[in-house]
């Protein structure tokens, strides 16, 4: 064995857990569809160093903690409370486990709207995917400091939120050099697939209290109903989204980027950073010269080549005074 390498860092866990749990209240349910990924970390070294898979919880066990949680626990309807029972629990129960790292992909399933036009009600039982956007929670568990003192940190946020606006975008006064080929316009298409991170202040949290009964005290920062609340929060950051692209005369993909996250730190007051990463995906006016029609003059594009690659990734943090 090579003296010259060792084991800087290890962390492991079970990936893509795809649960949907069904609360009901009477004849109203809840669904919640969730794709899960706990990773741990601890006094794990030996087994990869030395082969000891005595100090191993499966990957297995991981995800079956995740279902019987998923089936017992009082907070699966929030991924941010869930994640931290999951990540709590995990520290708690294995006393060489000392940080829980828990992701969770929340899909969308909203009501369906049914009845006459203009008196619909949203159906007790029935979803419809009503977007590709996933809201993402990562959790962060660090018992490290002992099974008393644990820390936690909540990150949330959205992913693949496609968007486009057709006017109210232009893009002007940048560098001019010997490589700029780029055509100032006043007038372009815009488009753009937002993933959106906004994290919480640490905090402190209790473990749960006795494993079997899955006690677990939801921290008020976190409760329904607060500033931190994170399904309001998350309805706010998303409204607060698309409300600033479709509605900002955008100078640029930065300017439009730090007015959303302007909006989210407002109207957010547990939010202490914001991060978008906002692809540019480009639309190209097809030119038609050839035949003597204008199709490159903004006013006059009509017809764009949608291009999936290269795009530009304008990306930003903006945080809390
Ligand atoms: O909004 C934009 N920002 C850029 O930095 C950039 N660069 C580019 O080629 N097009 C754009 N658009």
């Amino acid at each position: 064995m090579s003296s010259e390498s060792f084991l800087a860092s290890a962390r492991y866990g079970k990936d893509l857990v795809r649960v949907l749990r069904v609360v009901r209240e009477g004849s109203w349910h809840h669904v919640v569809e969730y794709n899960v990924k706990v990773l741990l970390e601890g006094d794990i070294e030996t087994s990869y160093t030395e082969a000891d898979n005595a100090v191993v919880v499966t990957t297995d066990a991981m995800k079956n903690i995740t279902y019987y949680l998923a089936k017992t626990s009082p907070h699966i309807l929030s991924p941010e409370r869930f994640a931290l029972h999951l990540g709590t629990h995990m520290v708690s129960k294995y006393a060489h486990i000392h940080k829980s790292f828990v992701t969770i992909e929340k899909l969308r399933w909203s009501r369906i709207p049914v009845g006459a036009d203009g008196q619909e009600a949203p159906h007790p039982h029935a979803f419809i995917r009503d977007g590709a956007d996933k809201r993402v929670v990562d959790v962060e568990i660090d018992a490290s400091a002992g099974k008393d003192k644990i820390i936690a940190k909540v990150t949330s946020g959205i992913a693949d939120l496609l968007v486009l606006k057709s006017t109210g975008s232009a893009f002007s006064g940048y560098i001019r050099d010997e490589y700029t080929t780029l055509v100032e316009v006043d007038d372009r298409i815009l488009s753009t697939s937002v993933d959106l991170t906004y994290t919480f202040a640490p905090f402190n949290i209790a473990a749960p209290t006795d494993a079997k009964k899955l006690e677990f005290s939801v921290p008020g920062q976190i409760s329904p109903g607060s500033v931190w609340d994170g399904e309001e929060v998350a309805e706010r950051a998303r409204k607060a989204t698309l409300d600033i692209f479709a509605l900002d005369e955008s100078a640029s993909v930065q300017a439009t980027l730090y007015n959303m996250a302007q909006r989210v730190i407002a109207e957010n007051a547990g939010v202490q950073t914001v991060t978008y990463k906002l692809p540019n995906k480009h639309y190209i006016p097809v030119d038609m010269k050839y035949i003597g029609v204008d199709n490159t003059t903004p006013s006059q594009a009509e017809v764009f080549v949608p291009v999936s690659a290269p795009s530009g990734l304008i990306s930003a943090t903006i945080s809390r005074k």
